[in-house]
Formats: C-alpha cells, structure tokens, sequence
C-alpha cells in the first residue's frame, strides 16, 4: 500500500442468503480527498458502507485503514483510530444544548470520555472551542437551544460540528444532504469541504450536484460491483455508467444539477 492511500478495500464481499449485495469491490481512497460512492438504488452503497465500520460483517474481503487490517475491528476501536461515520450513528444528544453536544464531543477527543458528572469548571474549558465550532457552522446564536428544538438541516450541520469537534482523520459519510431543500443542501455542501479540510472524507450520496461539486473522486456501484471509479467529467461519460443509472444506452449524463440520480 502507498503512502498516499488511507482506506482500502480487498475483494470486499457481503452475501445476504445466497444474494450477493456486494461483489468482490476493490476500491482505494486516497488521503486528503473528498470519495463519493454513487450508485442505482440497490446498488449495495449502504451495504457496502456498513462494511466499512464492521457495522455488518463481510462474506469474504478486507478493509485496510492505513495498512492495518480493520476487517473484524470493533466499532469502538475503529472510532478510537479515527475513524468518525456521521448521521446513521448519530453522535448528538437531543435533550442537551447544542454548546453541550459539542463541548461532549470536545471531550472525548481529549480523552475524558462521555461524562456528564464532570465538574462545570472542567466542561466549561471546552466552551469557547466549542463556540467556534459553532460559528463555523453558522449555529452560534442558537447554542443554547436543545438539539431537539433546532430545525432538520441545522441538526445535519450540528452533526457535522460534532464531527469536526471529534477531529477524526476519516470521516464516513451517508447521504449528507438527504431530506434537504435547496439552500440547506448548499450550506451542507460547504460544511463537508470544512469538514474534508486536513482529512479523508467518503460519503454516499445521491444528489449529483453535491457529488460534482465537492467529490476528488467518485465510485460507481452497480449490483453490488464496481462499474467505474475517476472524477466527475470521467464516470458521468462512462458509457457502462450511463447504461446503469438510464437502463439502456443513451449519450447523456448521469445526472444533471437538479436531478437525484
Ligand atoms: N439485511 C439485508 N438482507 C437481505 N438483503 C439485503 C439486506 N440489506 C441489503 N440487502 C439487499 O442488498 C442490495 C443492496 O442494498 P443496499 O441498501 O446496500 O443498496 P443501496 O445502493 O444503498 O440502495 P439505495 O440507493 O436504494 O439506498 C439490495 O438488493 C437489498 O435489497
């Protein structure tokens, strides 16, 4: 392995009773870029996301993160070697402030784990760290809102605060503007180049103007194998991934600004 690749899959594989979800997909990514997995539905994205974190085990395969084998890794270890996957696994605590939520997260990368018996001396260290990072996802006048009472997409932006609060060195993300209108997908596209700044970011996502616009590097997943990996301008005019997302052959692209492929 390079020095240049963080993750790395080997012939990664995951049967569900004889159905063969994902097929033997080899995939690198490189440190420091932005890796969008794309992909029909039911083209093992989510599936194959899962086996990345050992959220699901694999029917064959490996998972390296920097030339470790993290194949039957726990959870908890994966974490602990910097490995953060938001939103399905939320980090955020609904009946606490946002400015705890972070101050939590601050926390535990330094070490002091998830107490809430800390002393307020203690807690209150994180406060102004933890009221940048809040800033810098524009939620710094609402920090004492509890995270239940704050609207959908500034959940999704609280997430990816407590996302940056941890600093991991992989971040694994799944459909980050899911659910999003507009100017909420704009704002989150912005938060992911943040958060992708000095780290690795792989994300599933749908929405072909956020993968055009922020991703170094696509996947393409179709029936659980890999059809083709590149940049946008190389992947939208595969003809095999054209032939995937449209069914038949056509010259066109695979998505367009607007369109969820
Ligand atoms: N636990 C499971 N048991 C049986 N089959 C499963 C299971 N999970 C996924 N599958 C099947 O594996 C295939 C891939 O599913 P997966 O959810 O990984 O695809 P996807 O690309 O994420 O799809 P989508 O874009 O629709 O979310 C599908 O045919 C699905 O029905």
């Amino acid at each position: 392995m390079t020095q240049d690749i963080i993750l790395q899959t080997e012939s990664l594989t995951r049967d569900f009773n004889g159905f063969r979800a994902v097929d033997s997909v080899s995939l690198s990514v490189r440190r420091g870029h932005i890796h969008a997995i794309i992909g029909p539905n039911g083209a093992g994205k989510t599936t194959f996301f899962n086996l990345l974190t050992n959220f699901i085990r694999p029917s064959a395969g490996k998972v390296m993160y920097e030339g470790v084998n993290i194949t039957a890794r726990s959870s908890a270890d994966i974490a602990n070697l910097g490995i953060v996957r938001s939103f399905q696994i939320s980090a955020v605590f609904p009946h606490l402030t946002l400015l705890q939520n972070i101050r939590i997260a601050l926390q535990k990368r330094a070490g002091k784990g998830l107490n809430f018996w800390s002393s307020k001396r203690i807690l209150n260290q994180f406060d102004d760290q933890a009221m940048q990072i809040l800033a810098l996802v524009r939620l710094e006048s609402l920090h004492d809102k509890l995270a239940v009472e704050i609207a959908y997409g500034q959940k999704r932006a609280l997430e990816l605060a407590t996302t940056i609060a941890l600093d991991p060195k992989l971040v694994l993300l799944d459909e980050p503007t899911q659910g999003m209108g507009h100017e909420d997908v704009e704002h989150i596209m912005e938060l992911v180049r943040q958060v992708a700044q000095n780290r690795t970011v792989v994300m599933v996502e749908h929405n072909m103007k956020v993968v055009a616009g922020i991703s170094d590097q696509i996947t393409v997943l179709a029936r659980g194998k890999e059809l083709a990996s590149g940049t946008y301008s190389d992947v939208s005019r595969n003809e095999a991934v054209i032939e995937a997302y449209m069914g038949r052959k056509r010259k066109r692209n695979i998505g367009t600004a607007h369109d969820n492929a």
